[in-house]
């Protein structure tokens, strides 16, 4: 059989209802947005296509799917004996690859016979031989792991699973734990993705969803009873979200820069940067007097200055020192390290002498934070890596953002948190920044997208909004300045549900 192309398979399971969004309960439970049913590839031997050309000289969907998962035990060479589907999705699947393939295949019951040989698993058992499992979708990965209990009981091994759909939510964790390597061939964000490139979904839903999957990671290393508790998590509107910005500023491997930031939050009782895109510095410096005290953090992008002098970044300084905010130059760097390091320190802005902050893209890999980190480190400044942008369209999406916030973990020493546009990282040292924010939704003629306060800090669990021409195009601006203060504020006393 051909290769099979992970991005078409995911439109023809779309196509058959296999992956549906609504309201829907899962095996834990939890409600989800998002509910992957491959029951329903038995009902589709043949398929029509987009354009509605009848595939049924093609292979079945389920021929493809199972082709594709042992496609990935050959990729991985796996090594095993016989192979076990569970029940009852995989069946079929684990059927179809052991019959193309002339593998053994065990088949574990689901409820023991009261008669006859009352086992729970049929089939030649090698005790000693190494099973594979084969599952159609994960979620904590408690169905796989009870399958290779029943496995290990009768004396065989399992060491490796196959999943068709990952859904991103601790599965991989939880059987890692348990000794137990899963390998997805589809993972959630990958299927948002695909859909949503494909305008199968609009660009809200799949944001939700991602959401919904950062905020309902089921796996904790450690259970109340020493054991693994794949579902002992509360969501994190009942835990981390309650923290408050200053019991977070005391956290004890918080970044310095981080706390400083927490605590003027807090003591300020302002979540509000503004981004300050003026192009004189006598309007900037204007700006950061008059609005100084209703805002913790002032961006600033000092390369749309029209008349930049030195002597700008010491007023500016001086200012944040008088009314205790932060300066924050959004400069988003992106080069190889050893350019950003340059392009920090020296040139004509000498950023690192007045920026306590700065951002950059990840795409170089590890070494932008390297470089930067090289030059701040010893100032006591920090960094806020850029998961995802809020202008339409952005590539700042799905595995890209979960790649962000691994290089963030990665760097905890001068990565302070997130540009982005909701929480992505659970650790509360990390700070989430958002812009794109107005009172009133929308966007601009140029693909900013604007979500209101309420939104990003009650329902998407970010810490910080920007706001730009919200407060600049505003014809009082310190009116509209601490508005948006007081909405910000607001949005947050609700998350800790005062
Ligand atoms: O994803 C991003 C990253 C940065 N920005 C910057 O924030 C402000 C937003 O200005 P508004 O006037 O409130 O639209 C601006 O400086 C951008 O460069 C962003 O908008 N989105």
């Amino acid at each position: 059989m051909e290769p099979v192309c992970i991005d078409s398979i995911i439109l023809k399971l779309h196509d058959v209802n296999a992956v549906k969004f609504g309201n829907y309960k899962l095996k834990s439970g939890m409600m989800t947005p998002i509910y992957i049913d491959l029951r329903v590839l038995v009902s589709h031997p043949s398929l029509m296509n987009q354009v509605n050309t009848c595939l049924t000289s093609h292979p079945s969907l389920m021929n493809q799917v199972s082709s594709l998962l042992y496609q990935h035990t050959q990729d991985q060479s796996l090594k095993f004996d016989s192979v076990c589907g569970v029940p009852y999705t995989a069946l079929p699947l684990a059927t179809i690859i052991c019959s193309t393939h002339l593998l053994p295949m065990l088949l574990r019951r689901k409820e023991a016979k009261d008669y006859g040989t009352k086992q729970m698993v049929e089939g030649l058992i090698h005790p000693g031989d190494t099973c594979l499992i084969i599952e159609d979708t994960v979620t904590t990965g408690s169905s796989v792991l009870e399958t290779a209990e029943i496995l290990y009981k009768e004396g065989l091994k399992v060491t490796d699973a196959m999943v068709l759909m990952d859904r991103e939510q601790g599965g991989v964790a939880m059987l890692a734990s348990q000794g137990i390597k899963l390998h997805p061939i589809i993972s959630m964000f990958k299927l948002l993705d695909v859909l949503q490139a494909n305008k199968r979904i609009t660009q809200q839903t799949a944001q939700s969803v991602r959401d919904f999957i950062l905020d309902n990671n089921t796996f904790r290393p450690e259970g109340e009873n020493g054991h693994p508790s794949p579902l002992a998590k509360k969501t994190c509107k009942e835990q981390d979200q309650l923290l408050s910005y200053g019991a977070r500023a005391n956290l004890s491997d918080i970044h310095p820069l981080g706390s400083k930031l927490l605590r003027i939050m807090e003591d300020k009782k302002s979540n509000l940067c503004l981004s300050a895109d003026v192009t004189s510095c006598a309007e900037l410096l204007e700006l950061a007097d008059s609005l100084g005290p209703k805002i913790c953090l002032l961006k600033t992008h000092v390369d749309i200055l029209q008349d930049f002098t030195p002597a700008f970044c010491k007023a500016l300084k001086d200012l944040a020192d008088k009314h205790n905010f932060l300066i924050f130059e959004d400069r988003k760097f992106a080069d190889i390290g050893n350019t950003v390091k340059h392009q920090y320190e020296g040139g004509v802005f000498q950023i690192s002498s007045w920026s306590h902050l700065v951002n950059a893209h990840a795409v170089p890999g590890p070494g932008v934070v390297q470089g930067l980190r090289a030059v701040g480190k010893p100032l006591g400044h920090a960094c806020l890596l850029i998961a995802q942008m809020s202008s339409e369209g952005s590539l700042a999406t799905g595995e890209y953002t979960q790649s962000v916030l691994k290089m963030a973990e990665e760097h905890p020493d001068f990565v302070l948190g997130f540009i982005c546009g909701s929480k992505i990282s659970k650790k509360p040292q990390f700070i989430h920044m958002t812009p794109g924010v107005q009172m009133q939704t929308g966007g601009d003629s140029l693909g900013q997208q604007y979500t209101n306060p309420e939104e990003v800090i009650f329902t998407k669990g970010s810490d910080v909004i920007i706001v730009g021409r919200g407060i600049l195009g505003a014809s009082d601006r310190a009116a509209a300045a601490e508005s948006y203060r007081k909405a910000g504020w607001e949005a947050y006393g609700k998350r800790l549900g005062q």
